[in-house]
């Protein structure tokens, strides 16, 4: 697919694919979800299912990333109506900001008010462990401090305000709620609560870049969910967001480990299920 770096889409395009969708589907979901790369398995687990393949809806971009396969989803979730992205888009992909963030605004067309957002991650944090699950409590934006905000441009006042203040991005009743799911479910010992921190990729970090993140309070790093985030909470999306820790990041050059996405998808597939059981929990004990 060719590279579609300047893409911006309007309101018309938004309500187009919205429409379409309605006119397709028997309940609005309420919630969203957005599965991570190799987190897809999370959406095969709803029911009642009615899938549609990306290409199929209008105006809606194209997944390229493996691990990502390019399906909306939507059906029940501990009795309740969801829609699940399984597969999200990246800048890196070549992806404009409005692109990546195009579904979450058709989410906010059909009448969505609770985002869960989900990726693979980086433990940038030396007590963290490969398999650990950290709830995100605040995010660092490396494009968004360098001017790549996906809000940038002129603001849409159906969407949201001008000046949308993100302080409390993360909701801090739904991140409660996950740790009460995490504790019931025993899962206690490989929950954590963090920062994120988005870079752009595709390239992992350097060991320079890596120790820079550390300095910078971050626990986990990633190349998604920050703009996803942003255009959420712009059009008032509650949003609870996790990052597995599919890897941990090389800070010595004595390290013979190396970065890669088969570990990635390999670390996703062996938490897979916890991570179902505990959005499932979290879902079905949303009020
Ligand atoms: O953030 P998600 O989409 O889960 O995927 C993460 O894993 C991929 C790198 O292995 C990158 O896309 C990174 O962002
Ligand atoms: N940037 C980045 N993204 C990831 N996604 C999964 N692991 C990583 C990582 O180490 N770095």
């Amino acid at each position: 697919m060719a590279c579609d770096g300047e893409r911006s889409y309007g309101y018309d395009d938004y309500k187009e694919a919205a429409d379409w969708l309605l006119d397709h589907i028997d309940q609005k979901p309420r919630i969203a979800i957005i599965c991570g790369s190799g987190l897809g398995p999370l959406a095969n687990t709803l029911e009642e299912q009615t899938v549609f393949p990306y290409e199929d809806i209008p105006h809606f971009p194209r997944s390229t990333v493996s691990g990502h396969a390019g399906r909306l989803v939507f059906g029940r979730l501990s009795g309740k109506a969801c829609v699940c992205m399984q597969g999200r888009f990246h800048f890196y992909e070549g992806h404009s900001s409005s692109t990546v963030t195009f579904p979450i605004r058709v989410f906010f067309l059909l009448g969505v008010e609770i985002l869960i957002v989900t990726n693979a991650a980086g433990g940038l944090n030396d007590k963290y462990n490969v398999g650990d699950i950290m709830f995100i409590k605040d995010h660092i934006s490396m494009p968004g401090l360098a001017g790549q905000n996906p809000l940038r441009g002129p603001n849409d006042e159906r969407f949201g305000v001008r000046f949308p203040c993100v302080s409390d991005a993360y909701d801090k009743d739904l991140r409660n709620l996950a740790l009460k799911c995490a504790e019931d479910l025993g899962y206690l010992d490989f929950i954590r609560e963090g920062v994120y921190c988005m870079v752009g990729g595709p390239s992992y970090e350097t060991i320079a870049e890596c120790c820079m993140l550390k300095a910078l309070g971050a626990d986990a790093v990633g190349m998604s969910t920050v703009a996803e985030v942003l255009v959420a909470r712009h059009c008032g999306l509650r949003v609870f967001g996790l990052s597995l820790v599919t890897n941990k990041v090389v800070v010595s050059y004595e390290s013979q480990e190396r970065a890669n996405h088969e570990e990635v998808l390999q670390t996703s597939l062996l938490r897979a299920r916890a991570l179902q059981e505990l959005v499932t929990h979290l879902v079905g004990r949303m009020a």
